[in-house]
């Protein structure tokens, strides 16, 4: 089913979701399981699987180093396929312009669709990690919207080359990203709403923010974005703080600004375990007043040991 489709279901019920990577090349899936399992007892209705850039490799050989190319946790749509048998719940492959051309992009969702996954999160993806900034591969798109755009038209039957008798046409509900506190390449938070307008009217079905730690950023987002005329659900994605050293981290990588309470419980903690607490009661302090808001979905970025995550949902759900 359709995240729109379980959203309307839901009559105004906060529904609970999470985000999972794939892991390393060579590691099992297992313990993917292992961290999945403790969280299905609040019923995700869905499941978001990432996609992670390819990135250099360094490899010895013969006393030199050669330099490879690799995306180093492949799987995505695999992993989407074994958790949709395993659970019985519906996933939603992150489907990137960042590594694929147009072509690739195609074969994927036609994977997608033969598995019966009909939804996706469309994204640019982040520039690779030696690059300043973000450049599409040949043949692939530039931005998310040209994504969402391509994803549409295959819905409506229209493929890359028009040689295609189309008899069974996917309908993918898209799904596309969104920043509370502006994209970092964003000149102003407006702009980046007249682009994330661009997605919506390409096609996209519903927005999942990026991590913010002051719901007031969040309201204030949803409010601009009505009257910027998008009116598809928000979900807001929530990051419990789990390590001293995010304090610096994620600002860096995510772009976002932490509040200073939140920043004072951290500094006074001695052990990352008295941090990962912090993190939790910050994440149920936060969960609660959005959920208390009415917003559709509370989606967690757990990337790896779910315990928080189970803590926070014991609490709000
Ligand atoms: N892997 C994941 O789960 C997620 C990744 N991200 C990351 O967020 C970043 C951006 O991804 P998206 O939001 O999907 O990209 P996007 O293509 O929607 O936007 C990227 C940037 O380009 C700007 N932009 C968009 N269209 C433009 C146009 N026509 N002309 C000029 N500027 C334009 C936007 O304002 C923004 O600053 C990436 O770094 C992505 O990896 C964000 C959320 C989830
Ligand atoms: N720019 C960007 N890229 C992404 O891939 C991305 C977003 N934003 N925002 C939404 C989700 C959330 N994502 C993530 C990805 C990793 C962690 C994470 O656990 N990161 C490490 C530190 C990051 C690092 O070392 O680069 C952690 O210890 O928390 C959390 C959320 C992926 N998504």
């Amino acid at each position: 089913m359709k995240v729109t489709e379980h959203i309307k279901n839901a009559k105004g019920k906060t529904l609970f979701s999470f985000e999972i990577i794939p892991p390393k090349k060579g590691k099992s899936i297992q313990d993917l399981y292992d961290n999945i399992d403790p969280l299905m007892e609040f019923n995700p209705p869905f499941i978001d699987v990432t996609t992670s850039r390819e990135e250099y490799i360094y490899i010895e050989k013969q006393g030199l180093l050669d330099r490879k190319i690799t995306r180093m946790r492949p799987g995505t749509v695999g992993i989407c396929a074994a958790i949709k048998h395993k659970y019985d719940v519906d996933t939603v492959p992150h489907v990137l312009c960042g590594g694929f051309s147009k072509e690739e992009t195609e074969y994927l969702l036609v994977d997608c669709h033969y598995l019966g996954i009909n939804n996706v999160m469309a994204l640019r993806g982040d520039a690779m990690s030696h690059q300043k900034y973000f450049e599409a591969c040949k043949g692939g798109h530039q931005y998310a919207s040209q994504l969402v755009s391509q994803i549409q038209n295959l819905n409506c039957g229209n493929y890359l080359h028009d040689v295609v008798e189309v008899d069974d046409t996917s309908d993918f509900c898209i799904g596309v990203a969104g920043y509370p506190e502006k994209h970092i390449e964003a000149p102003s938070l407006q702009t980046d709403l007249k682009r994330l307008k661009e997605k919506v009217d390409a096609g996209a079905d519903y927005v999942v923010t990026q991590m913010f730690f002051d719901n007031k950023k969040y309201f204030e987002f949803v409010d601009a974005a009505k009257k910027a005329g998008i009116h598809v659900p928000i979900i807001p994605g929530i990051k419990p703080i789990a390590i001293k050293k995010h304090l610096q981290l994620l600002p860096q990588v995510f772009k976002i600004d932490l509040p200073q309470d939140l920043i004072t419980s951290i500094e006074q903690c001695d052990t990352n375990k008295q941090v990962r607490q912090v993190g939790i009661e910050w994440a149920i302090q936060q969960s609660k007043e959005l959920q208390a808001a009415g917003v559709p979905v509370l989606h967690y970025y757990s990337m790896g040991k779910s315990d928080n995550v189970k803590a926070i949902a014991e609490a709000v759900f």
